[in-house]
């Protein structure tokens, strides 16, 4: 028989973990029950995707670990914190439109979220260059939004979520609009960036191969209300390139990942 854990064990477990969902269900005001029950544990550090067909609850999932919204049941811990998350402490959401605003400037944009939280203005637009430059945008901090890319725009819209230096990333299908080679070009970038940031990155997304190419773990969500289908790890030679997503091991995790997606669309039209 194994000795119980120690209660420092336990503690040390407890600690590793960035956001841990016991439990959680939401069921909207118009009785549509969106999610659960749900279990999620992800460790600091690590980035896993979230995958699964449309309105099965992923953003409904983000939402709740931001602290956007209040699960109906169970518990949602952010790190340290038990119970509801405070928006903007310790987390960056980035969304698939960029919602930049079109009448300032890209330092501007990015500096937001530091004015908000009352960042002198010097400090603020310091740290909002330091951002760009982090995402290849240092010669663009003047320029306005119209004058970008989308590509640049969602590199903006990056910029904007890493300025507070948060622990926790919440991507919500930020690429799904971009075109493949644009998108291919950002996958590497995000990587380079969680590498040398050391962030938790819990990343929304309909595509399978984005899923394997990017993350640790992926974590397959069955169809409404959202529970987990598999939670399938993504054991490769790291830091992983272009060189992953031609290989061997690329296709065949990505035929896991499909394999344990297809039941949940079962039923659904694929039309
Ligand atoms: N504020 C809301 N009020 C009522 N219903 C909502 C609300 N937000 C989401 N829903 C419903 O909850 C379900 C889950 O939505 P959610 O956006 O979380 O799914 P999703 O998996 O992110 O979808 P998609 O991949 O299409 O973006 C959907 O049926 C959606 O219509």
């Amino acid at each position: 028989m194994s000795a119980a854990p120690t209660s420092s064990a336990v503690e040390a477990s407890l600690t590793a973990l960035a956001v841990s969902l016991r439990g959680v269900t939401k069921t909207y005001d118009n009785g549509v029950m969106a999610l659960g029950p749900l279990d999620l544990a992800v460790r600091k550090g690590e980035f896993i995707a979230l995958l699964g067909p449309s309105g099965c609850g992923k953003s409904t999932a983000l939402r709740l670990i931001a602290g956007l919204s209040a699960p109906s049941s169970g518990t949602v811990r952010v790190a340290h914190h038990e119970g509801p998350a405070q928006p903007g402490h310790g987390i960056g959401f980035v969304f698939q439109e960029p919602t930049l605003m079109p009448w300032t400037s890209v330092r501007e944009n990015v500096r937001l979220p530091l004015k908000l939280g009352g960042v002198p203005k010097a400090e603020g637009r310091a740290r909002a260059d330091q951002a760009l430059a982090s995402v290849g945008l240092a010669d663009f901090a003047d320029a306005f939004p119209r004058e970008l890319s989308g590509g640049m725009k969602m590199r903006v819209s990056l910029a904007r979520a890493l300025v507070t230096d948060p622990d926790i990333l919440l991507m919500d299908e930020p690429f799904a609009a971009l075109d493949e080679i644009t998108r291919f070009r950002l996958n590497n970038d995000l990587l380079t960036l969680w590498r040398s940031l050391g962030k938790t990155v819990i990343f929304v997304t309909h595509s399978v191969f984005e899923s394997v190419y990017l993350s640790q773990r992926v974590v397959v969500m069955t169809a409404r209300p959202g529970r987990i289908q598999a939670d399938i790890r993504i054991e490769t030679v790291e830091p992983r390139g272009e060189e992953f997503r031609t290989s061997a091991a690329y296709s065949d995790y990505c035929r896991r990942v499909s394999a344990a997606l297809a039941p949940s669309y079962s039923g659904q039209s694929t039309l």
